[in-house]
């Protein structure tokens, strides 16, 4: 039995082929059957739906989630906001010259809000690719709770920036 590759040895020992294997042996190496593939012998080259194409190195793959990011950037407006709203937050908390910990907690649920966007983002692509432009119950109710998701982070981040962030500025405007 093969024994299941790690990243590393992936990446140095497969060949390109295994990587993008030609139509027929992508069915027989990749086992398109109905037959589940246990998940010991899962590797790199069996995923059991392989996509149209893959990433085969990790430049690449950081080419791809960039792709992703400046998607969300350029076609979402929740996106530009909570990208402004979190370079403003992070500016002030050093600008504040607040403690490590709370530039942490500040950063990372400012990059909760950004990442739920992004989510969000992939979640409204594959329900407009599974339902197109027409109306589905279940495509509303899954569009509605991701947004749903993205708002409660929002609502948290301006909470937690808040608490944070107010204090030492209201502390900075009385002495000035
Ligand atoms: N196929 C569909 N079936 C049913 N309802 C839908 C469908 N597509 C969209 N909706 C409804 O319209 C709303 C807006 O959908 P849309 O795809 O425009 O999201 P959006 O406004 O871009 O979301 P966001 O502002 O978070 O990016 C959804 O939250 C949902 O209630």
């Amino acid at each position: 039995m093969k024994a299941p590759l790690t990243m590393t040895q992936a990446s140095v020992n497969m060949p390109s082929t295994a990587l993008f294997p030609p139509s027929s042996a992508f069915r027989t190496n990749n086992r398109l059957s109905e037959t589940p593939i246990p998940t010991s012998e899962l590797t790199l080259d069996n995923r059991r739906y392989p996509a149209w194409q893959i990433a085969p190195n990790l430049l690449v793959s950081f080419k791809y989630a960039w792709a992703g990011i400046s998607y969300a950037f350029l076609t979402q407006r929740n996106f530009r906001i909570h990208t402004i709203m979190t370079a403003t937050a992070i500016s002030l908390g050093l600008f504040l010259q607040v403690n490590g910990v709370s530039m942490a907690i500040v950063s990372l649920t400012c990059a909760l809000v950004m990442v739920l966007e992004l989510l969000n983002t992939a979640l409204e692509s594959v329900v407009d690719l599974a339902v197109g432009q027409s109306y589905h119950e279940l495509a509303k109710i899954a569009k509605d709770c991701a947004a749903g998701a993205v708002m409660i982070s929002a609502i948290a981040a301006l909470l937690v920036g808040g608490f944070i962030l107010c204090p030492p500025l209201v502390a900075l405007a009385f002495a000035l």
